[in-house]
């Protein structure tokens, strides 16, 4: 069967899905609508996803046949305005999501998750909030809970019923934020490797993935040298400022 009946035929099947939910919240999603998306990056289907927890619509950016699949590697993105649309230099975000989308689309399949949790689930107007208290000197951690926050506020539970959805047995995920894996593993997703995702700082970043390592336990390496292998990798937005 061809990889657009299959995902034809999960819409079908999840019409009248409804299952006892992931996690304590009783997370349930449907899979609605599947099409074609050739991209820059390569060539994708995109898969529109409801749920019963918030209003919002998630969305999988798919690369070869994944359904049924084991050790698919699988980027689980978290929308940044900023970032993915204005290209931002405050985070790192849409060149994790320029590069997930490349690598991904040159291997035999994938996926990546493109979750609506803005500002690691605070939202957009709630994150510009933080930004300024971040002009003022607080780092991203202390700006979150000044606001009222925790440090982050992304629950996962949606992402592992539509990779349950999709039909995937297990991921590589790629990632350097250990949370992700504990959250997705709890909800029973079989993340069999994590492959690291990072990318070189620029001078505007360079302080917020600092503090990604220090304060909430990323995986990436700055004090010791060598420094990781990826960080070394080729700069991704060509003219970036400060880019080595
Ligand atoms: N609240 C807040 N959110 C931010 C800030 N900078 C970026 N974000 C959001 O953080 C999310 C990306 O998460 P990150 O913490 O950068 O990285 P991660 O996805 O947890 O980890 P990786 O998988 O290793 O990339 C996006 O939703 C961004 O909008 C910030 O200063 N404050
Ligand atoms: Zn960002």
């Amino acid at each position: 069967m061809s990889m657009d009946s299959k995902l034809n035929e999960l819409v079908e099947r999840d019409r009248d899905h409804e299952c006892k939910g992931f996690g304590p919240d009783q997370v349930c999603v449907r899979i609605v609508a599947v099409a074609k998306l050739p991209s820059r990056f390569g060539d994708f289907r995109i898969a529109a996803f409801w749920n019963n927890r918030d209003q919002k619509d998630h969305i999988a950016i798919i690369h070869g046949d994944v359904v049924g699949a084991e050790d698919v590697p699988t980027r689980m993105h978290s929308e940044c305005l900023t970032g993915d649309v204005v290209g931002s230099l405050r985070c790192d975000c849409r060149d994790q999501l320029e590069t997930a989308l490349s690598r991904i689309g040159q291997l035999e399949r994938g996926v990546v998750l493109y979750m609506r949790q803005e500002g690691r689930g605070i939202g957009l107007a709630n994150k510009i909030r933080a930004y300024a208290l971040q002009d003022q000197g607080l780092d991203t951690v202390e700006a979150n809970l000044a606001l009222g926050f925790r440090d982050d506020e992304r629950d996962y539970a949606v992402a592992a019923h539509m990779l349950h959805s999709l039909g995937i047995g297990s991921i590589h995920l790629m990632t350097n934020n250990p949370t992700k894996i504990e959250q997705l593993t709890r909800y029973g997703v079989n993340v069999s490797r994590r492959l690291p995702h990072l990318l070189p700082p620029n001078v505007h970043n360079r302080f917020y993935l600092e503090t990604k390592a220090r304060r909430s336990g990323h995986y990436i390496d700055f004090s010791g040298t060598p420094h990781l292998q990826e960080q070394s990798d080729p700069v991704i937005v060509e003219g970036m400022p400060g880019a080595e």
